[in-house]
This record gives structure tokens, sequence and C-alpha cells, in this order.
């Protein structure tokens, strides 16, 4: 008999060309490679440099989503890029992409946003794929239970030119999270807490395929959350095996196959699991009755505590040095911290059922007077879906800004900033000192919280508010 698989592992196994060696890594072939404006003009310089053109443009996807204003054009519809550099960049993916046969998602486009939003949406993201992005958020694509890798610039120009990328084989390491979430919980709690229990370098060349009740229980959205974060604890990518929730999902989507088709792929994306006996290199087991709304204190997204915690004394000189960049004590509740800003986006939290989170809060309340609040949908197909149920009316109402998709405010790099010293809570996946603009603070939530933060102009809990609606009902 041959003996038992995880997931990663049969992924692994129907792409190897080459197999690994001592000496070398394996060849492993690339179904989907998808592009962004920020990683790729490099890539096509050198590419064009040896005389060499994409070997599969078929299987190449770009969009724009980092250096894209989230603002509308002027009236003499010129838009307002951040720099002339964001702006070459743009210029650059749609030349690369109209020279090479690629199809692009360009501005204007109905189907374009951020480029982990899109791919699933689009379902271009598919069970079984391997699928790699100059991108280190690439791992949210496994929520698929695609094996989907960020890789860097130089990689970009081989998969452009082979279609294939050298790897060694990471090591599998399982999390499983069983038990029902409480109130206010939702997938970005739950993997703030992940990090904060295994450490931002808990997952170092690893793969995580999170299992367990809690995650069989997600909607796609969510464990795309999961996912996106996997590479925060350090993983090389994340994992969940697919399932009903996962069909359902691509059998919406105007690229997954159709018909007698999509029941062929179903049929083998069913076989797509880890076997019951398989071994992990590493197992951890949470569980989820045990966790709280969870926002980070710190610069990095390790740095997690429960909302309604005081913030630890300083283990080490890093944390020391965190705390004072952060402007916050030692000892004190993490809850009750002024807050200047609050952000809603990005390819961690900018999906629908985010922001229905954020209405759900923001309905029939105002954001506090000290608050800027930007809401950003991931994607072109996220802000019309969004506001054929009026959340931009909702949103607006309670005096926040309801902007056109992008990254924004996530990395910084289109104009959206925090100005330096403002703390913003943020529903994206990086805390790291000046992350959203020079000495900007950034401390990580879900939608909810952030929602609830904006209300009451400093860090709160969520459970807090919605509990004061019931009995205030
Ligand atoms: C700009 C890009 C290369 C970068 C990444 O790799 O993740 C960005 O998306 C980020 O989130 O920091
Ligand atoms: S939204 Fe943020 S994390 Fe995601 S791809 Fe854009 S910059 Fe990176």
């Amino acid at each position: 008999m041959a003996p038992p698989k995880t997931l990663l592992d049969k992924l692994w196994d129907a792409h190897v060309v080459v197999p690994e060696t001592a000496d070398a890594p394996a060849v492993l072939y690339v179904d989907l490679h998808l592009v962004h404006e920020v990683t790729s003009p490099q890539a096509f310089t050198e590419l064009e440099a040896r005389g060499l053109s994409p070997r599969r443009p078929d299987r190449t996807k770009a969009t724009l989503d980092h250096s894209t204003p989230t603002l509308p054009a002027a009236t003499d519809g010129r838009l307002p890029y951040a720099s002339a550099q964001s702006e070459a960049q743009v210029e650059a993916l749609r030349r690369n992409c109209a020279r090479h046969g690629i199809e692009l998602f360009d501005l204007g486009d109905a189907r374009r946003g951020i480029v982990h939003v899109v791919a699933p949406e689009l379902g271009l993201t598919q069970p079984g794929q391997t699928i790699v992005c100059g991108d280190s958020h690439t791992s949210t694509h496994g929520a698929f239970g695609a094996l989907a890798f960020g890789i860097g610039s130089s990689e970009v120009g081989h998969v452009l030119a082979t279609q294939c990328l050298l790897q060694r084989k990471p090591r599998a390491l399982a999390i499983t999270i069983d038990g029902e979430l409480g109130p206010g919980v939702g997938a970005k709690d739950v993997v703030l807490h992940v990090i904060g229990r295994i450490g931002v370098n808990g997952g170092t060349g690893h793969v995580i395929e999170f299992r367990g009740s809690t995650v069989r229980a997600m909607s796609m959205e969510q464990r795309m959350t999961l996912c996106n974060m996997a590479i925060e604890a350090g993983a090389r990518a994340g994992l969940v095996a697919p399932d009903a929730t996962t069909f359902a999902w691509l059998a919406k989507t105007p690229r997954a196959p159709t018909g007698e088709a999509l029941d062929e792929a179903i049929a083998h994306w069913r076989t797509l699991a880890s076997d019951p006996d398989a071994a992990f290199d590493q197992e951890v087991r949470i569980d989820a009755r045990g966790i709280r709304p969870t926002v980070t204190w710190g610069t990095h997204p390790g740095t997690a505590l429960a909302v309604d915690q005081r913030i630890p004394a300083p283990a080490d000189g890093a944390e020391t040095k965190a705390l004072a960049y952060m402007q916050l004590q030692a000892g004190a509740h993490i809850a009750g911290t002024p807050v200047d800003v609050v952000f809603v986006g990005s390819c961690t939290n900018g999906r629908l059922s985010d922001l229905r989170d954020v209405a759900r809060v923001l309905d029939g309340r105002r954001v506090h007077p000290r608050v800027r609040m930007l809401v950003v949908p991931g994607s072109e197909q996220v802000k019309r879906e969004a506001e054929a149920e009026g959340i931009d009316v909702i949103v607006r109402a309670a005096g926040a800004e309801w902007r056109e998709p992008g990254c924004s405010m996530c990395i910084a790099m289109n104009g959206d900033l925090v100005a330096p010293g403002q703390l913003a809570v943020s529903t994206s996946n990086r805390n790291f000192e000046g992350r959203q603009g020079p000495g900007a603070r950034t401390l990580l939530a879900s939608p909810l919280t952030a929602a609830a933060s904006a209300v009451a102009g400093v860090v709160a809990d969520v459970r807090e508010l919605e509990t004061a609606a019931t009995e205030a009902a």
C-alpha cells in the first residue's frame, strides 16, 4: 500500500518536473502565475534582455493594485497618482501585458482589484493548482487547496520564461482548530491568536495546513484570511483542504469549469485532503473557544493579545523598542487606547463579508470625531456587490470615506498614508514600523474591532458595543 500523504505531499508530487537532490532544488511546474505592477517591471526587462518571451502567457494574469489611487480621476481625467514612479509602474505593466499577450485587469476593468482578491473571485484560483506571484501574501490562495507561494522579482522572471520554479519541498505543519467561535470573534482573531501562540517564526520552512471543525465551518472569505496571514507566521504557504464550501464558491465564478467538466473537477478536488494517518512534521492544536477578539500591541503580527488584556511587560530589547515606537505602556489595557485612523481593506479583510461586518457596526452610528476612517473594497466586484447592498451609504452616513479598490493604506504606496505618530487600527496584515507611512503606528484587528474602535474613538471591544446595543433595544 502507498504510504499516507499530506495534502502538501499530494500537491507537491503532482507538480514536480525534476525531483530535488542534495545539491539542487526541485523544478516545480506552475499552473497559475499572477502578476502586479510592483514586482514585475524588472522581471519583464530581464526577460526581454535575454530575448525571451513568456512560456505560458495564457496561464499568466495581471492586475493593478499597489500603486493605484483610491480617489477618482480629476475633472481633466487624470488619476491622482502618489508619484511619477507609481504611474510608471502602472504604465510598464500595461505595456508588458500588451506586448506579450497577457490578460490584464486594468484600471476601469470591472474585474480589477487586489491580486489575492480577484483571482479567487474570478475562479482563476482552483484546488490542486500551484500558484505563484511576486507577492508574499500569495499564501491567500491556499484557502482553496492550492499550493500558493510568494516569489521574488527574479523568480518572477524565471516563471515567466519557463513556467517553472526552483523550490525545496517545505515541511508540513498541521494547525488544528476545533470548537465554535464566540461572539465578535472571526478568522482574523483566530489567525492573530495563532501567530501570537507560535510566533512570527513558528511556521518557518513549513506549509501550514489549517484543519479542524472551526476551519471546516468557515466561509471561503474566512479561510482566505487565515491563509493570507500564514506568511506572517513565517510559513511558505497556508492550506485548507477543499470541500463543499470551496466547490460552491467556485461554481459561482466565471472562470471555473462548468457542467460535466466541473463535476469531473470536483471528483478530483475531493481527493485533495491529507490522508487520515498522514504524518506532519509538526502539529499544533488550538481550542477556538478560548479565542477572544484579538489585536496587536507591537511592531510585528506576533505581538497579539486579546482586546480585554493588558499590554505585557517587554520580554527583551526589541519589545521595549516596539513599545516605545507604539507609544504604549506595559501594564495598561490595550482597549481605551486613543485611535486616529481606522483602515478597513486589504487582501486580508477587504472582501464583501468584511465590509458587511463593518456596516453592521456602523449602521445607525457615527465615526468618532477624532477618527478618520477609510473603507477600501478589495476589488471592483466587492465594491459593486457592497454598493448593491447599500454598504457604501451606511459607511458614508457614519462619516467614513468610501474609496476605489486597491491595496491603499495597507502599504501606503499609493498616497493613502497614516500621518507620523498617528495610531491606526487596521484590518491589514502587517504592523511593521512605518508600514502605513513614516512614523505611523499600526494596530492589527478584525473588521468588527476596527469598526467598533472607529465609533468609540479608542481601541474597543466589539462585544461590549453589541451588548450595549442589545440592552438599549
Ligand atoms: C509590494 C509587495 C512585493 C509586497 C509583498 O510581497 O507582500 C506587498 O504586497 C506587501 O504586502 O508587503
Ligand atoms: S493588500 Fe497589502 S498585503 Fe495585500 S497585496 Fe496589497 S500591499 Fe500586500
